[in-house]
């Protein structure tokens, strides 16, 4: 079948809308499917996506579309970028439509919701076993990428075929380094717990602790999303990398991320349902941490700070209450699980 355009995406908000403009200005058509014709026509009249990224034009390769069935029809490679509740919704549209030919890769970052499944799990359940799959992760903030800024992110997936021209449609010498990876799981779960963490990092700097707090957070988050990986197959080596240390210093650190402003609220004393609202985006990591905190419990994997997160947001607990906890735990080893 013959590509009208080289790759589609799926999702039309701030990272969908970002990826496309990379993809568009390294000269690839893509089209920029989104769920709201109304939406997608402001697309199309003001060549910029004022809702999510104002002032950023639409490259000239970038087209948006508010037919499904014409997005999916043009090009085999399809690249979904909605909020991880809506993924499985959004695969089953698609499913109808798909190519004999198409290849998904998702950008999105989470767990299935209540199952805390990964999301190759929820793709393979809705599409079987007949397309190649693959996942983008790392350090990236939708304006920043939109905007040219150099960016370094990861792509890993089922087809080595379709990992390497993902690599060469998103690679830029001038704006953005994707590095292949062979680790599918684990770019996966990176992008689910480091929302975790940003949200613990944000409420810790919300209540007023400092860099030392915040760099614990991120250090010791790191171990547990180590820990986490090794119990379901990824490999530890990832996690040094974008979509682990890189995701995670990148969102507990700066106040682009939705889940570090969300815990930042919640520190100040906001809750839970305001702090999400006055976001007005997604905030993954609201969902993320039942879903880890779930993962964790099957799989018996110890999660201190996973656990304090899900306190706060499910449990009535505050994050004073949280760092208290965590601050009072028994003394360790930092290197093995055992005691000091
Ligand atoms: N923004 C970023 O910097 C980054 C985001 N990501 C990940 O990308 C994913 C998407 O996030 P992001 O773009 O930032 O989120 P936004 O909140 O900016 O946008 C989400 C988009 O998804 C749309 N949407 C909601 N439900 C559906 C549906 N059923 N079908 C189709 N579209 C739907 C929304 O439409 P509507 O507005 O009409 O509800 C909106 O356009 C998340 O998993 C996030 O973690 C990953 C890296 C960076
Ligand atoms: O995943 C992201 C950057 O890599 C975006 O982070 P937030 O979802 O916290 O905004």
């Amino acid at each position: 079948m013959n590509n009208t355009a080289d790759i589609t995406v799926l999702g039309a908000g701030s990272y969908g809308t970002a990826l496309a403009i990379s993809l568009a200005s390294n000269g690839h058509k893509t089209l920029l499917w989104g769920h709201e014709s109304e939406h997608i026509d402001n697309l199309k009249r003001d060549r910029c996506n004022s809702e999510f990224l104002p002032g950023i034009a639409l490259p000239d390769l970038l087209i948006p579309e508010a037919s499904l069935a014409t997005a999916l029809a043009a090009s085999n490679n399809v690249l979904v970028v909605v909020p991880s509740h809506v993924f499985g919704v959004v695969l089953k549209q698609a499913k109808p439509l798909l190519r004999d030919d198409s290849r998904i890769v998702w950008a999105t970052k989470g767990l299935e919701p209540e199952t805390g499944r990964l999301l190759q799990e929820v793709a393979r359940e809705v599409l079987g076993d007949k397309y190649p799959l693959a996942v983008l992760s790392g350090p990236t903030f939708a304006k920043e990428l939109a905007a040219g800024m150099p960016t370094a992110i990861a792509v890993a997936g089922t087809d080595e075929h379709f990992t390497k021209e993902l690599v060469e449609l998103l690679h830029s010498p001038k704006r953005l380094r994707v590095y292949a990876n062979d680790d599918f799981t684990g770019l996966q779960l990176g992008g689910a717990v480091k929302n975790v963490i940003a949200i613990s990092a944000g409420m810790s700097d919300g209540i007023g602790f400092g860099a030392n707090a915040r760099t614990a957070l991120i250090t010791r988050g790191l171990v547990e999303l180590t820990r986490l990986g090794e119990a379901i197959g990824a490999q530890p080596s990832t996690f040094m990398g974008m979509a682990g240390l890189g995701d995670l210093v990148l969102t507990c650190t700066d106040n682009q991320s939705r889940n570090r402003r969300f815990g930042l609220a919640l520190g100040q004393g906001q809750d839970v349902e305001t702090a999400q609202k006055e976001i007005g985006q997604v905030v993954e990591g609201y969902r993320n941490t039942k879903e880890v905190y779930t993962l964790a419990k099957r799989l018996g994997v110890e999660m201190p700070i996973t656990e304090q997160v899900y306190r706060v947001l499910y449990q009535g607990g505050t994050p004073h209450e949280a760092a208290k906890a965590l601050l009072s735990r028994d003394k360790k080893s930092e290197t093995s699980d055992s005691d000091s």
